[in-house]
């Protein structure tokens, strides 16, 4: 028997990651081929016009899983019995800014926007928070809509960790889905600590550590971490503009993975609220290794075996 149609929310959708993202939805990349979505798209009156001008291509594209398109300006109408909120809209950073520098502009958003989710979403809705600084929209979310669970609330740091994956890819040049269980700790911004003390690449001969195989310290402790770390900048230098479609791909596999599951023994990053784990303030948005079942994520424990600079682990450094 066919599926009923999940509600898909993507705020920002006349955006350039929503240009990317509301196909892949639409295709069945987030959900699965087997998937029938209703997709829900916010943006505000200024981009009503290029709002419909997408929604007319989701039309023309005649994706066989897309059952409905709602294309509105207005929160209630958008947030009305979505089953997942992946929300975009807000301001991106040019070139020179931090991501904090888009806080004064994006923050107000989420704090209305909280309310609009939690009044008319359908029960146990998830959130997904894009846009930056995402791990302090996230929390803005949180603190805003109060009685959404806390554990539905998340922020994208997969973009993160599949640079990270992608770096480790190239510098032994094996395939990127050989690469696994890096972790990005912290914030989706340049005070994030990527990981790969507890990475592994599948070989011929099994699976093998990172820092065995790759044999140099001295770039998986510095250029490696600078890289991931300043990604996002070098591709608003490279393109004038932010990243697009890894941001959207990254936000369909942050929720496919928190929704179907994540393969056995590979876990991912995800900002999610903090219960303390290791040493972090308990109700922070924090991005930790994480794997999910059954719809819910769970940190995994006992990956702090090895050192690794506490300033990265300063959780005033994570606060932005
Ligand atoms: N967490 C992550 O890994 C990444 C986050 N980002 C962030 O995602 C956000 C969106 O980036 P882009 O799509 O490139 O920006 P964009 O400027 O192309 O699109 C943003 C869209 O949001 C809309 N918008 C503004 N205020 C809104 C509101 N109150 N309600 C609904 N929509 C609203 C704008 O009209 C625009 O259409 C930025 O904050 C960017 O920094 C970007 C890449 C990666
Ligand atoms: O760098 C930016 O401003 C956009 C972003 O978050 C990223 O690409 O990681």
């Amino acid at each position: 028997m066919a599926k009923e149609p999940v509600r898909v929310l993507v705020t920002g959708a006349a955006g350039q990651i929503g240009y990317a993202l509301v196909p892949m939805i639409a295709r069945g990349v987030m959900l699965g081929t087997d998937q029938p979505v209703i997709l829900h798209m916010l943006d505000i009156p200024p981009a009503a016009e290029a709002l419909n001008g997408v929604k007319m291509e989701l039309v023309d594209a005649a994706f066989p899983l897309l059952k409905g398109v709602v294309a509105t300006t207005d929160a209630v109408e958008a947030c009305t019995g979505v089953n997942i909120a992946v929300m975009v809209g807000g301001f991106p950073r040019k070139e020179g800014m931090e991501r904090k520098d888009v806080m004064s502009k994006n923050v107000s958003i989420y704090k209305a926007q909280a309310s609009a989710l939690e009044q008319h979403a359908a029960p146990n809705c998830k959130v997904l928070v894009v846009a930056n600084p995402a791990n302090t929209n996230a929390l803005i979310l949180k603190e805003f809509a109060p009685s959404i669970p806390a554990k539905n609330i998340t922020c994208l740091t997969r973009l993160d960790h599949n640079r990270a994956l992608g770096q480790i890819s190239e510098k032994l040049n094996v395939q990127v889905s050989d690469v696994k269980n890096v972790i990005i700790w912290g914030n989706h911004s340049s005070s994030q600590y990527p990981d790969v003390n507890h990475a592994t690449v599948n070989t011929a001969a099994g699976e093998k550590p990172v820092r065995e195989l790759v044999k140099d310290d001295a770039w998986l402790n510095g250029e490696f971490i600078t890289t991931v770390q300043q990604r996002g900048a070098a591709i608003i230098k490279a393109r004038k503009l932010s990243s697009a479609l890894s941001a959207a791909s990254s936000a369909c596999d942050h929720i496919r993975d928190w929704v179907l599951g994540t393969p056995e023994g590979t876990w991912v990053s995800m900002g999610v609220y903090s219960d303390g784990s290791y040493n972090v303030p308990a109700g922070l948005i924090y991005s930790f290794p994480v794997t999910c079942r059954n719809g819910e994520w769970t940190i995994v424990q006992g990956t702090d075996a090895i050192l690794y600079p506490m300033s990265f682990l300063s959780p005033i450094a994570f606060c932005f």
